[in-house]
């Protein structure tokens, strides 16, 4: 059945792709988004656009809408070192407000961009949704918090809430493709490489307790990851906050992912060590045993060289 729905953050990278496949798949789409990292060209044709802060959310929210994806966040772990205040007051304090808003306007269904990150350093790998959590950096503390003010909302008020926790999301989808500026995420640092845009990639760190000594992530296809998010607005039940890992259950180490973009793009890429990045983890490789069984979700893009291929294109496609 289609729907309408309010997706915050919609001008960034994941949440353009996803209010693309809602568009697609008929749904009415509202982007809320104040474009401190996004793009206005990153809102898809098709989706109505609102310039504004979440913080003022009650402004356009009413009943007419039958859910919330909410991607709008600051999300860089090394920044969230350094200025931990940027993280709590928009992450934290602008979702508080955005629940107010949706309590008020009767609106009870939200879907929530959480991460790998509320769990810190894991005792186990593949990171199971009941593993302890203990971010290692404010970003994650963030993110925790809310997932911790949503389980209050849904027990309390009725709130039927998914956390979708992604692990290192990656690829392009369409259009649509990943730009933060300035770029601070691993595969597009190394495509500009590829590109001639920069000298060398920065390996932050060699040695940590991992095989090659860098850290090891799990990569996850965009689109995988959207087709999550609209099994999560159907499974999204009253009065319930389940808490999903999204991944493929392979980790992948710096080197590895240098490698791969060397191979895919056929260019060579100079690398340096770099001192360590606060506040990271040295392996993050998520079981998405949770979404596959609660969702139904089935991701169909796992290949590493496909992922990168995707964001090679997206990248020579950008004129900027
Ligand atoms: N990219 C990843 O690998 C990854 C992994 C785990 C979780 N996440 C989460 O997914 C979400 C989207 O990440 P992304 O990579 O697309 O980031 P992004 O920076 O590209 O997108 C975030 C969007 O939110 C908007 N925004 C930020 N604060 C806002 C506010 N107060 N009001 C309105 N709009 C605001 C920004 O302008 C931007 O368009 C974030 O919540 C992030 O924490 C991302
Ligand atoms: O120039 C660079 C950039 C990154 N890295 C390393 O590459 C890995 C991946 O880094 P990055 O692409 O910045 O992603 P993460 O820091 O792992 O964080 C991403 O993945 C997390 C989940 O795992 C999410 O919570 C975050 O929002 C998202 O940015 C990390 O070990 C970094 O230290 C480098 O060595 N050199």
């Amino acid at each position: 059945m289609s729907g309408k729905y309010l997706v915050t953050g919609g001008a960034g990278y994941v949440g353009s792709v996803v209010a693309q496949h809602l568009l697609e798949a008929g749904h009415e789409v509202v982007v809320l988004d104040n474009l401190t990292t996004g793009f206005r060209e990153g809102v898809p044709a098709g989706a109505s656009f609102v310039e504004g802060d979440i913080r003022d959310a009650a402004k356009w929210l009413d009943s007419s809408f039958d859910g919330v994806l909410h991607f709008a966040a600051f999300s860089q772990v090394g920044e969230s070192v350094v200025k931990p205040e940027k993280y709590w007051d928009n992450n934290v304090a602008g979702t508080m407000a955005l629940l107010a808003a949706m309590r008020e306007a009767g609106v009870r269904k939200l879907v929530f961009s959480s991460t790998a990150a509320t769990y810190g350093e894991p005792e186990q790998v593949p990171i199971v949704e009941s593993a302890p959590t203990s971010p290692t950096n404010p970003y994650g503390a963030s993110k925790l918090a809310v997932d911790h003010m949503i389980s209050g909302e849904a027990a309390a008020h009725g709130l039927g809430a998914v956390s979708l926790r992604y692990f290192n999301v990656a690829g392009a989808y369409g259009e649509y493709g990943e730009r933060h500026d300035p770029e601070s995420h691993l595969i597009p640092l190394v495509l500009q490489v590829a590109q001639g845009r920069r000298d060398a990639i920065s390996v932050f760190g060699d040695d940590y307790p991992t095989p090659d000594g860098t850290c090891v992530r799990d990569y996850i296809h965009v689109a995988d990851l959207a087709e999550a998010h609209l099994l999560a607005l159907d499974a999204a039940t009253t009065g319930e906050h389940l808490i999903c890992n999204l991944g493929n259950g392979n980790g992948f180490s710096v080197r590895e992912v240098i490698e791969t973009v060397r191979r895919v793009t056929g260019h060579p890429i100079p690398e340096v060590v770099a001192p360590r990045r606060g506040g990271d983890p040295a392996v993050l490789v998520a079981s998405a045993a949770t979404a596959r069984e609660k969702l139904g979700w089935n991701p169909s893009r796992a290949d590493l060289d496909g992922i990168v291929t995707d964001a090679w294109d997206f990248a020579q496609r950008r004129d900027n």
